[in-house]
Parts: C-alpha cells; sequence; structure tokens
C-alpha cells in the first residue's frame, strides 16, 4: 500500500482526492492535514507521499518540509512558479532521492489542451488565453493558464516567431489582460464554472480555438492517483502530468 497525506484535506480538491485516493487500488490514505493541524501528522502517520492541494503562500514551506523529512510530494496547488521550483530544485541538490511532481492541472483533457496549444503555437500570429473559474478561486490567472502561456511561449521561442501583432497604445484598466511570458491572459470568475480555458489562435483569414471544459471536479481524480502512484518513481522535480500520461 502507498501511504498517502492529503494537504488541504477539508477543501474542494483535497476532500474528493480523500475520496479518490481512498478507492484507488494499493492507496490509503493515512493523513488528512488542514490549516491548523501540524505537519508532524505526516512522520507520525509514516506518510510516504504528500498531496498538496492548500494555496499558493502554503505550498513552497510544506514542499520544503516534506523534501527534508524525505517525504514524496505530489503538488497540485496553483502558483508553483519558476523561483519556487528552483528553491524545491536547490533543496534536493544533485542527486535527489525525493520525488516533487508538480502539476498544474490533472484532467487528461486540460494536459492535452496545453499540448495542443504550444503545437499551434507557431503557426498563428495571434495568441490569446481565456480562462474560466468558480468565483471561489483566490488566484488569478489560473496555474493552467500560466503553464499554457509559458508553453505556447517557449514554442514560439523555438521557431522563431515573431511578436503577437497589437496595436494597443492606450489600456488605462488592463483590458487587454494580464501578460504571462508575452501571452495575453484573460481571466474570468463566474458563477457555473468550475475550472475551464480557451485558446484562441488567429491567423490570415482564419480563427482556430481550442477549448477544455472541467465541469466537475471528478475530472480531475484519474490524474491525482497517476500522479501519486507515479511520483516515488520520479525522483528531482517534474513539471507536469505529461511524463506520467507517457506524452
Ligand atoms: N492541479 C489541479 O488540477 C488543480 C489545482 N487546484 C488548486 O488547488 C488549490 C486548492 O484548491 P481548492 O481545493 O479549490 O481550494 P479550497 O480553498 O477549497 O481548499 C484549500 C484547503 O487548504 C486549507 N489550507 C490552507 N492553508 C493550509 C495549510 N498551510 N496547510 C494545510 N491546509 C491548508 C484551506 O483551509 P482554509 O479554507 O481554512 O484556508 C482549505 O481547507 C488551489 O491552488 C487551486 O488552484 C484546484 C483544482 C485542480
Ligand atoms: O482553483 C481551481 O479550481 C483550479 N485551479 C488550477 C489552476 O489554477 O489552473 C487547476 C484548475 O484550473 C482548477
Amino acid at each position: 500500500m502507498t501511504r498517502v497525506a492529503v494537504l488541504g484535506a477539508k477543501g474542494r480538491m483535497g476532500s474528493e482526492s480523500v475520496r479518490a485516493l481512498n478507492a484507488a487500488d494499493g492507496i490509503e490514505v493515512v493523513a488528512e492535514v488542514d490549516v491548523d493541524d501540524s505537519l508532524d501528522l505526516l512522520a507520525e502517520a509514516d506518510a510516504e507521499v504528500a498531496l498538496d492541494f492548500t494555496q499558493p503562500e502554503a505550498a513552497l514551506n510544506n514542499v520544503t518540509w516534506c523534501a527534508e523529512h524525505g517525504i514524496h510530494v505530489v503538488v497540485g496547488t496553483s502558483g508553483f512558479d519558476d523561483a519556487k521550483i528552483d528553491r524545491v530544485r536547490a533543496l534536493l541538490g544533485d542527486a535527489p532521492s525525493t520525488g516533487v511532481l508538480i502539476v498544474p492541472n490533472f484532467s487528461i483533457g486540460a494536459v492535452l489542451m496545453m499540448r495542443f496549444a504550444a503545437t499551434a503555437a507557431p503557426f498563428f500570429e495571434s495568441i490569446e488565453v481565456i480562462e474560466l473559474h468558480h468565483p471561489a478561486k483566490i488566484d488569478a490567472p489560473s496555474g493552467t493558464a500560466t503553464r499554457t502561456a509559458e508553453m505556447i511561449a517557449a514554442a514560439r521561442a523555438d521557431a522563431g516567431s515573431a511578436p503577437l501583432p497589437d496595436a494597443t497604445t492606450t489600456d488605462p484598466d488592463g483590458a487587454r489582460g494580464a501578460k504571462v511570458a508575452g501571452i495575453p491572459v484573460h481571466s474570468v470568475r463566474a458563477r457555473g464554472f468550475t475550472a475551464s480555458q480557451e485558446v484562441l489562435f488567429g491567423g490570415a483569414g482564419e480563427t482556430f480555438s481550442i477549448r477544455h471544459d472541467s465541469i466537475d471536479r471528478a475530472s480531475f481524480m484519474p490524474g491525482v492517483v497517476a500522479a501519486v502512484r507515479a511520483v516515488p518513481g520520479l525522483p528531482g522535480v517534474t513539471v507536469g502530468l505529461d511524463a506520467v500520461l507517457g506524452l
């Protein structure tokens, strides 16, 4: 049995993950940790893997504690940016034995949407990302949108693509969106959405859209289970579910 601790266990993702992990073969949730609990619970429960669904300000501290205690971590919490990843890499050192798997989005459709967007990126002049989430989400832009924009920007840099055309000179209220790696990202927070994203492409005489909708948090659970199973075999830092899915 893989012994798992869920951090943020009372939250929307944490509580659903506890149920999914306990229903999965060969996995047992041995600690359910939330905001007022000590991380010592993980050691007391002899957890082998931790799953973090807390909040952006908390995740780095949790990952650091786990790495220092030799507990593999799957990070589902958004906002785990390059600066945090560098801190974790430095902590793990050159010959890591502990795995830290950072997954901006666990749903298979979202993983494919990001891959397809990166594939399409060099073929169009214009690209904009629109992410749409439930109004209880505390961070913007979403981790998925940030990762998508970074993948698009990397694909365009590799291909030597031109900058996106945009004649805007006046935008006092940020109507053109946030710029993530130079890609405009627009965040919508509205009742009725769980987690959706559309990537819009424009070229001469044509537009092209890639859209993904998570309409229920059930969409994330197969990825959560797969990530928990995989992380002990992935020493060091891994970003994205792609390696776990064999993509
Ligand atoms: N990678 C993915 O596929 C997905 C990622 N997410 C991300 O996961 C994170 C959680 O989302 P969601 O479940 O909706 O949020 P919730 O607010 O519903 O859950 C977060 C839980 O973590 C608790 N918490 C806060 N700080 C700590 C801490 N230091 N230690 C332990 N528990 C803590 C919160 O307590 P309290 O409410 O009292 O603060 C709350 O119970 C977000 O960053 C979100 O963006 C969400 C969906 C999918
Ligand atoms: O907060 C959420 O709900 C989600 N957060 C993640 C993100 O920021 O990308 C993943 C998914 O979009 C749901």
